[in-house]
């Protein structure tokens, strides 16, 4: 669907893509990256709508560079940022971006009744969408990037300001554009956890370099680590704390779960264990019943998303990636 080569992007003063090798199969696709990453200047090229400093990309095998319109007619795009016209209904608005992309008038009504049906819109389709929630003009930028049927769309931040709800909502509406019309997606996101749901596969970008790709599975697998619960005792006040040191002493290699960003231990009573064969679990049983505390639970874990990226995240700046998205 997406492959790039050597992708680079230098602004003046900032270097947005550096180097960026990606092969994006069909399916749904997650672009996560923190704010000022290169998320939406990728988005932008591969639309063919600013060229590349260096580096070569294709969607759907048409070159971004010379292709361009070819692309904006097979691919759909959501932008990030507000850019409905408020005094204009969805039905209007959505008809017209149908037009504009080629359908005959009498198509483009009935897509568009479709389209903003299914991404939840009803009566209040035909009320200007200046009045309307955030989460209303969110499925409206998604449904007018459906409306002309293409076989790739690249949403931008599509659960932005949104609420917990509206998230959900928004992630559910996005796994069901591939399962229901067989649409392919790449959907980009500031927050990690929110792709482990919705994709396939997901893309780590890091300062507009590539940082991990692979398929949610491998992200989450399981990773043979060991989530350890304990009480306290009047002999052991602290059993999270003492059972920490007695697996350390044991030659075992532990942490709290809750450990901060910067790697500080955070509130939260669970300790996570590498497994590094099966006498690991004696190795913790041992621990336990030798400090006398009661073990609340003992259980395989999945890694999160986040975590892994927290864990691989290098932690010097990058040199030319630093920024602020505008
Ligand atoms: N037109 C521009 N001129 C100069 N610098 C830019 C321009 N557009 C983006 N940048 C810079 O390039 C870097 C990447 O920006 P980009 O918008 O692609 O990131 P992003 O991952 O999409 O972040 P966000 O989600 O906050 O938009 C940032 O440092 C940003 O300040």
């Amino acid at each position: 669907m997406i492959a790039t080569e050597s992708l680079t992007m230098r602004y003046p003063r900032v270097t947005a893509l550096d180097r960026l090798s990606l092969d994006i199969t069909s399916g749904v696709t997650g672009l996560v990256g923190a704010n000022g990453a290169g998320k939406s200047t990728l988005i932008k090229i591969l639309l063919g709508l600013m060229p590349a400093t260096e580096g070569r990309a294709e969607v759907l095998g048409l070159d971004v560079a010379t292709q361009g319109g070819s692309i904006r007619e097979r691919v759909g795009y959501m932008p990030e940022h507000d850019c409905l016209p408020p005094d204009v209904s969805a039905t209007e608005f959505v008809v017209h971006m149908a037009r504009m992309s080629g359908l005959p008038p009498t198509a483009a009504r009935e897509r568009t009744a479709d389209t903003l049906r299914h991404v939840g819109l009803y009566e209040e389709r035909y009320r200007p969408m200046g009045g309307y929630s955030t989460g209303m003009k969110q499925r409206v930028k998604l449904a007018q990037a459906l409306v002309h049927d293409p076989r790739l769309v690249l949403l931008d931040e599509p659960t932005n300001g949104l609420d917990p709800v509206g998230r959900d909502e928004m992630l559910a509406l996005i796994r069901r554009v591939h399962t229901d019309f067989g649409i392919s997606v790449l959907v980009t996101s500031h927050l990690l956890g929110e792709l482990e749901r919705t994709c396939d596969h997901v893309v780590v970008i890091d300062g507009g370099r590539l940082l991990r790709s692979s398929s949610t599975e491998d992200f989450t697998q399981d990773t043979g680590s060991l989530a350890v619960e304990v009480t306290d005792t009047d002999a052991c006040p602290d059993g999270t704390a003492a059972l920490l040191a007695a697996l350390t002493g044991a030659g075992l290699t532990a942490r709290p779960a809750g450990r901060a960003a910067d790697g500080s231990p955070a509130s939260g009573r669970v300790l996570l264990v590498d497994v590094a064969g099966e006498e690991t679990y004696d190795v913790v049983r041992d621990a336990v019943a030798g400090l006398g505390v009661g073990l609340v639970r003992m259980e395989q874990r999945r890694h999160r998303i986040a975590e892994v990226f927290r864990d691989e995240q290098p932690h010097e700046p990058h040199k030319g990636g630093a920024g602020h998205a505008a």
